[in-house]
């Protein structure tokens, strides 16, 4: 892009406000929607067990401008259900992790209303950057309260994944979107249960797949929980355990050549500080200050004695604002962008050898026209779930079991949809492109933007695809279960109806027969379980000797 270009945009961005996105990720109760609320010094967000929003005051300098709403729901079955209405109370209720977004545009300009108290305190952290903040706090519900928690990690690792993806798709079309919105993550902060033992395996995995596509801050929460020396020892405890493990959190590091003395005093004091411990409440004091009040006293959450919200609101707002954007730009999304595409080079590779014309096929599938193709109808909505290529997808031996017997509905769509998937892939392998004596660079690029935003959508498609499988399997699963539950209710029915029978033949009462034929089922069933916890309990005690 030219430099006119880049200004251009840069102009427009701070009219319209600078997208800046930050996630919270962390265990349920770990005190993400309070901290987002002292964060805002608004009442916001809504949380699980209910909050008496009206009882607090608004900042002025935040305006809602989208409400909070799922941007990506996991229940088991992994079928998510984008941009839904998101309701605090009932989010427990459901299995797996629910991501939701609101969207706040934070005025930063000195010509803003007069700040409360509460802000203009703190007002100097918004007002280093730009006049207007679309601010985007993505928060993430219920990690950690499922018995395997790896799917939270797909899913939130997923929906970063799919901001780049939009991103890049964006970046290739010949004609680009002016309303299009940049959501990726700038920043994400990982809460850190106040354990006081270090890092669990699940924090080391879960910032380790984040810091692939955002910059992470692990975070302690609920740091009233500690002593002075317990909170010390616990912040040498973590920063020990992310340089053992190789953790790629965020580091504050200078750069003696490049930075200047002030850049690297507050880099070195920050790095000394990190981890940030934070404490977080929703209750104000008459001042309009964020306090928690104990029978001991009261303790402010902007006191940097006791927590480090205020000095990571300036991180976040100030000092570090424009680094984080840069870092997920010039960095990470660079990197995922030249892996991706090289993929999309690999393609083309391919292609190369089928060069037969001068002309280009224009049919093969932009995402433009692949999506006129919907609305035309030439394109049937169920052949836009496309299926992995056999060789990519691992599926679980239950699944491969399960599909030998049955063919069933789910399966035959599978079929049609992966046959129909597989006939645009080589449609676009197959398109003849202009030869290198026309103009290759021309050519290169209308070709990957014609590809990439496929590519994209291939792969979004794919892992639908195998989540449905694995909805498939568990389905057959629980009927399998539930036919040997039935069977036994039967077997016992049956053995009611006998014995009734014979009573019946035997006359109204029973009789001394019928009676001895109960007893003796009884006694003989008594028996039996007599014999299993016998020999439950000689197995036990000859197991232990
Ligand atoms: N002691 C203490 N309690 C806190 C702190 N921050 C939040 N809490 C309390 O912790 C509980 C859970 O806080 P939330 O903010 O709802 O936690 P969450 O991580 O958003 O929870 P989910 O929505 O379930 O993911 C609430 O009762 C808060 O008042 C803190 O810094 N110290």
């Amino acid at each position: 892009m030219s430099s006119a270009n880049v200004l251009f945009r840069r102009k427009k961005d701070y009219k319209r406000g600078v997208a800046y996105s930050v996630l919270l990720v962390g265990n349920s109760g770990t005190g993400k929607t309070t901290f987002a609320n002292n964060l805002l010094e608004s009442a916001v967000f809504p949380h699980r067990y209910g909050m008496e929003a009206s009882e607090v005051p608004n900042n002025p300098r935040v305006k809602v401008v989208k409400p909070t709403m799922v941007v990506s729901y996991n229940s088991k079955n992994g079928i998510p259900s984008y941009m839904s209405q998101f309701d605090a109370s009932r989010e427990h209720l459901e299995p797996g992790v629910t991501i939701t977004s609101t969207t706040m545009e934070i005025s930063t300009g000195a010509e803003e209303p007069p700040s409360r108290s509460s802000v203009s305190s703190d007002s100097s952290s918004f007002l280093q950057n730009p006049d207007k903040i679309l601010f985007n706090l993505v928060n993430t519900h219920g990690v950690g309260e499922n018995l395997d928690n790896s799917m939270c990690f797909d899913e939130i690792t997923g929906y970063l994944e799919q901001q780049f993806d939009q991103v890049l798709a964006e970046e290739t079309r010949i004609k680009r979107n002016p309303r299009f919105e940049d959501t990726r993550v700038h920043v994400a902060l990982y809460f850190i249960e106040p354990t006081g033992h270090g890092l669990r395996e699940m924090d080391v995995e879960m910032m380790k797949r984040l810091s692939r596509y955002t910059n992470v801050l692990p975070i302690i929460s609920r740091a009233d929980s500690f002593t002075r020396a317990e909170l010390s020892k616990f912040k040498k405890q973590i920063m020990n355990d992310v340089e053992k493990y190789n953790v790629p959190v965020y580091k504050f590091d200078v750069d003696p050549e490049e930075d200047d003395l002030e850049t690297i005093e507050e880099n070195q004091g920050l790095a000394l500080l990190q981890p940030f411990a934070v404490v977080s409440s929703d209750e104000k004091n008459s001042n309009g200050e964020y306090i928690r009040s104990y029978p001991w006293g009261d303790l402010k959450v902007d006191d940097e004695n006791v927590s480090d919200l205020r000095v990571l609101k300036n991180v976040l707002f100030g000092s570090h604002f424009q680094e984080f954007k840069d870092t997920t730009q010039n960095f990470l999304y660079e990197n995922y962008r030249a892996e991706k595409l090289s993929t999309v080079a690999d393609w083309d590779v391919d292609s190369g050898k089928d060069l037969s014309t001068n002309k280009r096929d224009s049919a093969a599938p932009s995402l433009s026209n692949f999506a006129s193709l919907i609305t035309t109808g030439q394109f049937k909505s169920s052949q836009s779930l496309a299926i992995p290529p056999q060789s990519d997808t691992p599926s679980t031996p239950e699944m491969n079991e399960h599909s030998k017997e049955v063919d069933s509905p789910l399966r035959q769509m599978s079929q049609s949809i992966r046959l129909g998937n597989e006939e645009i892939i080589n449609k676009i392998k197959n398109s003849p492109r202009i030869n290198s004596s026309g103009s290759p660079d021309r050519t290169k690029l209308r070709n990957i933007s014609e590809t990439v935003p496929y590519v994209l959508k291939h792969e979004r498609i794919i892992a639908k695809q195998q989540k449905l499988e694995e909805l498939e399997a568990q389905s057959a699963r629980e009927l399998q279960k539930r036919i040997q539950e039935l069977e036994k209710k039967a077997g016992e029915l049956k053995l009611r109806e006998k014995l009734l029978r014979q009573q019946h033949a035997n006359g109204s009462a029973p009789s001394l027969q019928s009676r001895n034929s109960t007893q003796s089922v009884v006694s003989q069933q008594s028996k039996i379980k007599k014999e299993e916890s016998t020999t439950d309990l000689a197995s036990i005690v000859n197991g232990r000797s």
